[in-house]
């Protein structure tokens, strides 16, 4: 539009009016291609702000073609506003204002290089305050509905990776973790490490106190999980009271270690449910994950350590190194 209108002055030779349009018209485009090009809009604004505002006090000063160039001014509050945001747009536009009631008003119009009647600057400056107002309001609505739409977004993006009951991470946002762990160990051919931790007799601890409190201890326990690992280690609640943590930069003697500790500790607190209280074991099977194994195959080797605690007494921890050490022992 711009541009159009720097056309138009040309052919009219006002080359002044022409040469400020043109002049505006690279800015608009500079700043578009900055941000394009760097993704960096506070520059860019900033720039697109300051040769508009110029632009349109140099309408005001000039009139324009046929003293119709101060009309123009009612772009600066949405684009301000927008460009700028709620506090430093408002800013922006007071500053034009101001600027602009001087150079209407500074001597009677002695600054400007046309005339206009005093009714008109001033129904200029009202209109051009309620159009601000009303942007204000707008682009105050806008945030308000954005902000709204974000935390929304956040909240159901947390419900997609988060269980319910404990706030561990669910089997699905696991899943990706441990791809990413996955991916990382490839390059760098490290190893992580899986520990796939069971309850045991949860079924009882339901028959005795309520599924309730069952409920209990499992978002008791998800607590003192988080607690017992270190901040890269990652805890999920793989299936009902089945746990899966990823430990990175692990390999089989730490994990195992860390599983040790886990189920030592565990075994020694007190759950509280209501007046009674009541103490749970674990059994743990630990495998490595590496990039010479699938993820799949880690996960059902962690699975196979579990269900070979379980078989061997539960309250103990699995894996490929105890049970070679059992087997050593037998022989
Ligand atoms: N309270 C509660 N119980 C759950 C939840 N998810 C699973 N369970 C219970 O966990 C119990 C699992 O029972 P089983 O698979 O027989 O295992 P177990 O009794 O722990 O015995 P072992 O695993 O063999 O030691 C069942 O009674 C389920 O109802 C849950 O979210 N809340």
């Amino acid at each position: 539009m711009t541009a159009i209108m720097g056309g138009n002055a040309l052919i009219h030779d006002n080359y002044l009016l022409a040469s400020s349009l043109l002049l505006a018209c690279i800015c608009f485009y500079g700043g578009h291609f900055y941000l394009k090009t760097t993704q960096h809009h506070k520059e860019p604004a900033t720039g697109v702000l300051i040769a508009l505002s110029s632009l349109m006090l140099y309408l005001i000063y000039s009139g324009g073609v046929d003293n119709t160039g101060p009309l123009w001014i009612y772009i600066i509050p949405p684009v301000a506003l927008f460009l700028g945001g709620l506090s430093v747009g408002l800013f922006n536009i007071f500053v034009f204002i101001s600027l602009a009631i001087l150079l209407m008003f500074y001597d009677n119009g002695a600054l400007l290089a046309t005339e206009y009647s005093v009714s008109f600057k001033l129904r200029l400056i009202y209109s051009f305050l309620t159009v601000t107002f009303l942007s204000y309001c707008y682009e105050y609505s806008r945030k308000l509905s954005l902000n709204n739409i974000k935390e929304l977004s956040e909240k159901f993006e947390k419900m997609a990776k988060h269980d319910a009951l404990t706030g561990l991470s669910n089997r699905r946002d696991m899943m990706d973790k441990i791809q990413i762990e996955y991916a990382r160990i490839s390059r760098s051919h490290n190893t992580a490490c899986l520990l796939l931790c069971d309850i045991d007799h949860f079924k009882q601890v339901n028959d005795n106190y309520g599924h309730e409190a069952g409920d209990i201890i499992l978002t008791q326990l998800s607590t003192h999980f988080k607690n017992m690992v270190r901040q890269q280690d990652v805890v999920s609640r793989w299936g009902g009271e089945e746990f899966l943590f990823l430990l990175p930069d692990a390999n089989l003697n730490s994990a195992e270690a860390a599983a040790e500790n886990i189920r030592e500790k565990i075994a020694d607190i007190q759950f509280k449910i209501g007046k009674s209280s009541t103490k749970i074991t674990l059994s743990i099977g630990v495998s490595t994950l590496s990039e010479n194994r699938s993820i799949t195959d880690s996960i059902g080797k962690a699975d196979k350590f579990l269900y070979k605690a379980k078989q061997n007494g539960r309250n103990q921890v699995c894996s490929s190194k105890s049970v070679a050490l059992n087997k050593n022992t037998t022989n």
